[in-house]
């Protein structure tokens, strides 16, 4: 009866053949596509923002795959035909206003700094990953992550950091006579990357809980693992179905299930170490670290959430930026004894061929404080930064960016731009900051979300160094099989420019000891 009255009665079924089910299917399946693609393309036009130029880009996807192979360069080269570097690109239907000049960024990040406070929020990282917390570089402005932030920020201001050298002190020596027993005392060349890696976790995490990693066997190997999946999901970039929302109804969606497994992984290894930490405290043993001085911050009023959001900081926030900044640095030096000869002979001046001075010495070398900033331009690891949202409506020449556009700081581009550098600014030269210690550079953002941790960084990166130009000749390893390594350039060299940090290609280096007496006196000392 009722197929009757739908004119669907059995005999007309009869005639539904295979093929015409077919064909009804193919037209359903055109209309459905041509609709979305219209209803798409529409929004992605309203959605535009009027007063900001920009390249159009395609329907559904925005200009996503015309960001080539190295999204950070195309979005330099790019800046480079609008006014002050300032321009916006559409990701799918996502409008993105993108700053690639010094002063643009400067003007905004710092001097409208309240108005881009906050984070926008990404369906991979925030609904599929961040489940229970999330650190606080990723995070929405609100009353808890400005908590978390100023507390962090006071465990890592000066004095919090000069808590922290004994464990900086103990854990650069490890590297040292690691580094130094690796490379046979400068016998054989090898790939230090490995030893950085393992040696910056090991520090981030001893920084934060205040005990040196277990010697579990693959604890370490698990924790850089799942760390370096993590970046790769928080990568600005990273996740197509960001921007293309009809992706996520794929059936089988690896994204999303990477996602949570990396996040069930990260849990289980912050919540032993804050377990162990507890435990320390308990028994009053616990030694001044971050997650122990925010306990301890009584204004903070810190929940379990806010803590393990501010872990996840420490943890995601050290370890990409540090190992790969160093492992640049360390690839660049092998090319350069003229800059290794330089920072020696400052260190020498400063402390002696004898010693290489201490690890509360702030300022005892500028030479390797001009060096460490020009690693950190040069390199920009974190070459888009991470993204901000604009918390207010913000007004710059003539430009609207409304309250909640995604703004991202090419701090690649900022950090080579002309106008400010000079026309070296690719050339790798300390002398730069030398001339003028108060030049700036991009590598840690700016203004109110500029990177928390960057005293802790610049001790770090300063001391890493330090005792590295002190204690080795780093020689480019002449083996035949290694001849490739001729150059170390951020621009060309950059492994996978997709990756949230810039990773620098492999290579193998001899580490030749200066003066091997006094080495290992340091290092027994
Ligand atoms: C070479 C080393 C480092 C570099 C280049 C770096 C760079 C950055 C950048 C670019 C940001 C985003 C800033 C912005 O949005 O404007 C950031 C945020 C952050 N970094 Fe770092 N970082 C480094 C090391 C560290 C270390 C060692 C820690 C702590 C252990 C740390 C903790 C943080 C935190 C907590 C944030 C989030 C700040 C917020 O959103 O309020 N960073 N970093």
């Amino acid at each position: 009866m009722l197929l009757d009255n739908l004119g669907l009665s059995l005999p007309s079924l009869a005639h539904v053949t295979p093929s015409s089910l077919l064909v009804s299917f193919a037209v359903l399946l055109l209309v459905t596509t041509v609709a979305y693609v219209l209803i798409t393309e529409l929004y992605r036009q309203k959605v535009r923002l009027p007063t900001i130029p920009g390249p159009t880009g395609y329907p559904i996807v925005g200009n996503f795959y015309q960001l080539g192979h190295d999204p950070a360069e195309t979005l330099r080269q790019w800046g480079k035909q609008y006014d002050h570097g300032v321009f916006q690109i559409m990701l799918g239907t996502m409008p993105i206003v993108v700053f690639n000049s010094m002063q643009a960024a400067r003007d905004v990040f710092i001097g409208q700094g309240h108005s881009l406070i906050d984070k926008p929020v990404f369906y991979t990282f925030h609904s599929v990953l961040s489940s229970v917390a999330s650190s606080i570089g990723t995070t929405p402005w609100s009353e808890s992550t400005k908590r978390r932030r100023k507390t962090a920020m006071s465990a890592m201001n000066r004095p919090g950091v000069a808590s922290y050298l004994p464990f900086i002190d103990e854990i650069t020596k490890s590297l040292i006579s690691d580094l130094w027993e690796r490379g046979e005392g400068g016998e054989i060349a090898f790939d230090p990357k490995n030893s950085i890696s393992k040696t910056v976790t090991d520090l981030t995490m001893t920084v934060n809980y205040g005990a040196r990693l277990p010697p579990d066997a693959g604890l370490l190997e698990e924790i850089i693992d799942a760390e370096d999946e993590l970046s790769r999901i928080k990568t600005p970039l990273g996740s197509t179905q960001d921007f293309i929302p009809i992706l996520r109804l794929l059936p089988f969606n690896k994204k999303s299930v990477t996602a949570r497994e990396t996040n069930r992984r990260r849990l289980a290894y912050l919540h032993r170490f804050s377990r162990e930490m507890e435990t320390r405290m308990e028994k009053g043993t616990e030694r001044p670290c971050i997650q122990v001085n925010c306990i301890k911050d009584d204004e903070a009023k810190l929940d379990q959430v806010d803590l393990l959001g501010i872990s996840m900081s420490m943890v995601s926030g050290g370890l990409d930026t540090m190992v790969n900044t160093i492992a640049w640095a360390v690839g660049t030096l092998a090319l350069r004894p003229d800059i290794q000869d330089k920072a020696y002979n400052a260190i020498v001046e400063a402390h002696g061929s004898e010693s290489w001075g201490n690890t509360d010495d702030e300022t005892g070398v500028p030479y390797m404080n001009a060096l460490v900033k020009e690693c950190l331009r040069s390199f920009s690891v974190l070459r888009l930064s991470l993204p901000r949202a604009a918390f207010k409506d913000i007004q710059y020449n003539g430009m609207h960016i409304p309250k909640g556009t995604t703004v991202f700081l090419n701090a690649w581009a900022c950090n080579r731009d002309e106008k400010l550098y000079g026309p070296d600014a690719d050339a790798f030269r300390p002398e730069r900051f030398l001339d003028d210690p108060d030049l700036p550079h991009a590598a840690y953002g700016f203004g109110t979300r500029m990177c928390a941790g960057f005293h802790l960084a610049n001790r770090q990166q300063y001391i890493f160094l330090l005792r590295l130009i002190w204690a080795f000749k780093i020689e480019k390893s002449l083996d035949a099989e290694d001849k490739g390594f001729t150059t170390m350039d951020p621009l060309g060299d950059s492994m996978e420019p997709w990756h949230l940090a810039a990773i620098p290609p492999s290579f193998k280096v001899r580490l030749i000891p200066r003066e091997p007496e006094a080495l290992k006196n340091v290092l027994s000392g």
